[in-house]
């Protein structure tokens, strides 16, 4: 347990308690196809244990073919506390925070990640006082390390000054390749976004890198498979899910949503959660019955990647910082499409045509009855 309360881990509880002769079974039924350990070099893991954060390293295999070379490429997931109190002045929670997740990049690109994900609106002070700040400081470390850099923030349009939850993708090149904003915006618990997000307007974009192709399915977007099905849709090899949510919400989801998203779509799918306890001056309610409370809640970290195959890396702690890196070979994705075709077999024209119907005011649903 933390100094918090919290437990570390789901999977350390298992292999605590669950006896040596069914751990292998309980962990293939519940994770997936077991996946090999990544060798790190000595200078990430000791530079991770001086900065007291976690560092995991896993590899989903792929076959080899005849006809395409592998195509193996490296994550890296990045989960982190505020460093500052949540009252601090905000350029000093600005430089500590950049500071914190700016050492986590040194350490991903010594363990030669190509592309780099941080949660979700990670830096969310930023475009609103200094524009491009953010972008302006990881483009540097994008091009220096040959990196794809995902940066989630909060951004605010000049012209009309509509704020966006968006995630900056930051090329290797260290040019902005584009961006995406949050298309779905959660009113649940204190999750009131509504209030001051916009509803996304970039459609589901997929980024081409020199990598593969990446999408990024911003937090509560994933609880819609239509918009993980989208972005597959426009060719996403690896989808991003940067989210930031809290225990007593969505912990029993977490595990299975992205997850799913990748069986289902014949793709790669990276969640990640921040992680931490915020507290506020103010006490505030949502409006649920529950006393005012000056906390948000526990958000429980746990970040994962999910195969195709419905294999899955353990999850990072639910308490600690933490870099999760992972080795996946691109051509997993056409090879278990081959064997279950769930593109191939999905029967999108009937979808659509039944979908289009049913978004008209005058729907009547397809349901026969006895007379
Ligand atoms: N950040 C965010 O969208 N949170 C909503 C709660 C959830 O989706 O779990």
């Amino acid at each position: 347990m933390s100094a918090g309360g919290e437990f570390e881990s789901l999977e350390e509880i298992l292999e605590r308690h669950v006896p040596e002769a069914q751990l292998s079974e309980v962990k293939r039924i519940l994770f997936g196809k077991e996946i090999t350990k990544l060798l790190l070099p000595e200078e990430a893991i000791e530079t991770a244990k001086e900065c007291n954060f976690e560092l995991k390293g896993y590899g989903f295999e792929a076959a080899p073919e005849q006809l395409r070379l592998p195509r193996k490429i490296r994550v890296g997931l990045i989960q982190n506390h505020i460093v500052l109190p949540t009252y601090a002045p905000i350029l000093d929670q600005i430089n500590a925070i950049h500071q914190r997740v700016g050492q986590m990049v040194e350490v991903a690109a010594m363990c030669d990640v190509n592309i780099i994900c941080l949660q979700e609106t990670w830096s969310e002070f930023l475009t609103t006082l200094i524009p491009h700040l953010n972008v302006d400081c990881f483009h540097q470390l994008a091009k220096k390390y040959n990196m794809v850099i995902v940066s989630p923030i909060l951004e605010r349009e000049k012209l009309h000054n509509t704020i966006w939850n968006t995630a900056v993708v930051i090329s290797n090149s260290g040019n902005v390749l584009g961006k995406t904003r949050k298309n779905h915006i959660p009113r649940i618990g204190d999750f009131n976004e509504s209030t001051y997000y916009m509803e996304g307007d970039t459609g589901h974009t997929v980024f081409q890198t020199v990598f593969g192709k990446i999408a990024v399915n911003i937090c509560y977007g994933r609880h819609h498979p239509l918009n993980w099905f989208m972005y597959s849709i426009n060719g996403a090899e690896i989808i991003f899910n940067p989210s930031a949510t809290v225990g007593a919400l969505s912990e029993p989801m977490w595990p299975i949503e992205a997850r799913n998203a990748a069986i289902a779509n014949h793709c790669f799918t990276c969640a990640i959660n921040r992680v931490g306890t915020e507290t506020f001056k103010n006490e505030f309610t949502s409006g649920d019955g529950k006393k005012a409370r000056n906390d948000f809640g526990h958000f429980y970290g746990s970040s994962y990647v999910a195969a195709p195959d419905g294999s899955r890396t353990p999850g990072l702690s639910r308490t600690r910082d933490g870099l999760l890196v992972v080795e996946m070979d691109l051509n997993l994705n056409r090879q278990i499409s081959d064997i279950w075709s769930f593109k191939m077999t999905g029967r999108y024209a009937e979808y659509a045509e039944e979908l289009s119907k049913a978004v008209q005011r005058d729907f009547k649903p397809n349901i026969v009855k006895e007379e």
